[in-house]
């Protein structure tokens, strides 16, 4: 009967999570030896154990496939067993699993070994991303060097991935179809679990245009000031190499001479964390030191054994940041080259949010140790960060001695926060957006470049410094492109941690409407065991219930919007109002004169 076969189909299932999380042990690690010593032999031994363990998930999967779970009265049951008959890209016959792993693994591997000569000194050709050409971008303001590094990085980590990338696509497309998707694209909007995302994020960039077209306008003028009307134009896209960002994803760099007050008393918080000799490690305490001021949980002494949080002398490692959880309960790390400026402490929080969801939900189901959806995993550690990058907790940890918040520089602060966060969303939403066309075959190979470009112009308003061809592969540039990684997540936290940093900021008594005393911007969750349970309540329940649940759980809101973003923003968006208007400068961008299509 029924109930017999639903608790069978309970005893199970228990059995497989339990073998899914050696399995996963022993994929992890295999992959972490890997991309913390890049070897031929260790890229071998890699895709040899991810090969068996494809077989053995392969041989469950048919199984699983058996029981009628679909009649089940338990949710949670139903639940699992839904999740664990998605096989991936496992489902693709052995010699084409093989190749699959094989051309990604040579994607990034180039994107991570790859070196340029330096602008300075031609015959210096060893700058690798980190830290060599992330220290140019973040300092140089010469816009010949900064020119010459984006086309060499471009050159060396992008175009000599496009037939990899090719092979890539095709066999992932046949992998999503062998998991019942039409195509990739479709299996990758299928982890948000509802039909309309991929609408729903079109509408939310509607939400956030207006104010990143006011910011955009104001940052080329500051540009145009600086670099001169023959570099940077008066009504058109900007130049993508003199953001401070190779990829312009970020544009904290170029912060220091663009901000609205520049009399203004700046907080320079690298030079702070140089003159007080901060190191890799003290950035990770300090982290883990916040976390733990909620309530949250400490880093296990596995953690600070394990993890790699400095770039390795004697051999090449992939130093583009992560965090592993190795599915045992105990084992947790993040493998990062971290630099001792400010935008490193952003990211240490960011992987260590990460960490801190692996071990709030490690008691959950091995199927169901993931994020509600791959957004809130990305979010975590971004909205600790906000109350971090706050005045107040600067000052607290002694990282600033700016004097206390008035118009201006609450102007100043919103306006660091904003080249951050507001022009992040159309960088995020082009990347996928760009792949989205790939996988559906709407981008042939011979249109990539064409397309990515006219993506980075229309929605970001970028051009590039010099003319593209399809010889380039831009794209393959960034990371998350090379390394087969989906980007929709970063767009999606970008929003959410918005909704979460203002719940929580009421939760802790930081942050009451209305009242100016208590403003958003100045919050600081630091300490508050309120916020912290609440936090901890949404992240315990990994991906076990949809994530309308855990968003309401924390929020209140079922809804992702972008309505957090915009309250927290509302003083900049109108100040760049006046001041566009002030200036005359023209809102939005004309064609670019840049050939690339
Ligand atoms: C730090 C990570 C590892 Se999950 C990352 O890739 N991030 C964090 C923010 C956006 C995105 C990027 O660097 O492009
Ligand atoms: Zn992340």
């Amino acid at each position: 009967d029924l109930e017999a076969l639903e608790h069978e189909g309970q005893e199970y299932i228990k059995t497989l999570d339990v073998a899914t999380g050696f399995r996963r042990n022993r994929a992890s690690l295999a992959e972490w030896a890997y991309t913390s010593n890049i070897t031929k032999e260790n890229e071998e031994r890699k895709i040899h154990i991810q090969l068996e363990i494809s077989k053995e998930d392969k041989v469950a999967w048919e199984e699983t496939k058996m029981y009628k779970w679909q009649d089940f009265q338990d949710l949670s049951l139903r639940r699992m067993f839904k999740k664990y008959s998605q096989l991936g890209a496992s489902a693709l016959p052995d010699d084409k699993y093989k190749k699959f792993m094989q051309v990604i693994s040579d994607m990034e591997s180039n994107y991570a070994t790859a070196k340029i000569c330096s602008y300075k000194n031609e015959s210096k050709c060893d700058l690798s991303l980190e830290p060599d050409i992330t220290e140019i971008f973040s300092k140089s303001q010469d816009p010949e060097e900064l020119k010459h590094t984006w086309v060499q990085w471009h050159r060396a980590a992008g175009a000599p991935a496009r037939d990899n990338f090719t092979e890539y696509v095709q066999l992932d497309n046949e992998a999503a179809q062998l998991n019942d998707f039409k195509n990739v694209a479709d299996w990758w909007l299928s982890e948000y679990e509802v039909p309309d995302f991929e609408a729903q994020i079109a509408a939310l960039w509607e939400d956030v245009k207006p104010l990143y077209q006011q910011l955009h306008a104001y940052v080329r003028k500051r540009l145009r000031d600086k670099y001169g009307d023959q570099v940077v134009s008066a009504r058109g896209p900007i130049p993508a190499h003199l953001l401070g960002n190779m990829w312009a994803q970020t544009w904290s760099n170029i912060e220091s001479f663009t901000r609205p007050y520049p009399d203004k008393k700046e907080m320079d918080v690298t030079q702070a964390m140089k003159d007080q000799n901060y190191t890799a490690l003290k950035m990770f305490q300090m982290s883990d030191e916040f976390f733990r001021s909620l309530n949250l949980t400490a880093m296990p002494e596995l953690f600070w054994k394990n993890s790699i949080i400095e770039k390795p002398s004697d051999r090449d490692m992939v130093c583009h940041a992560s965090a592993w959880d190795f599915f045992d309960g105990k084992d947790f790390r993040v493998k990062m080259c971290t630099s001792i400026d400010a935008e490193y402490l952003e990211t240490v929080h960011h992987e260590m949010g990460h960490v801190q969801y692996y071990l709030q939900y490690k008691h959950q189901p091995v199927i169901f140790r993931a994020g509600a959806n791959p957004g809130f995993h990305e979010a975590v550690g971004d909205t600790i960060a906000l109350s971090v990058s706050s005045p107040k907790h600067l000052r607290r940890v002694g990282l600033s001695n700016g004097e206390a918040e008035d118009d201006q520089t609450e102007i100043n602060q919103l306006y660091k926060m904003g080249i951050d966060k507001i022009v992040f969303l159309p960088f995020a939403y082009t990347l996928d957006l760009f792949r989205y066309g790939v996988f559906r075959g709407t981008t042939a190979p011979e249109d990539y470049n064409c397309h990515y470009w006219n993506l980075r112009e229309s929605l970001q308003g970028m051009e590039p410094p010099v003319n593209r061809t399809e010889e380039d592969f831009d794209a393959a540039a960034k990371y998350h492109v090379s390394a087969d990684v989906e980007y929709a997540r970063y767009y999606v936290s970008f929003i959410i941690q918005f909704q979460f940093h203002r719940a929580l900021c009421q939760l802790a008594g930081e942050y009451v409407p209305e009242d100016f005393t208590k403003k958003l911007v100045d919050c600081d969750i630091y300490q508050s065991v309120a916020a912290g349970n609440a936090l901890s309540n949404m992240l315990k329940m990994g991906s076990s219930k949809p994530w309308p649940d855990a968003m309401e759980a924390l929020t209140g809101q079922r809804l992702m919007s972008a309505d957090g973003l915009l309250e927290y923003f509302r003083p900049l968006h109108e100040w760049l109002q006046a001041e566009n208007q002030r200036t005359g400068e023209h809102i939005g961008w004309e064609p670019s004169k840049m050939q690339y299509c």
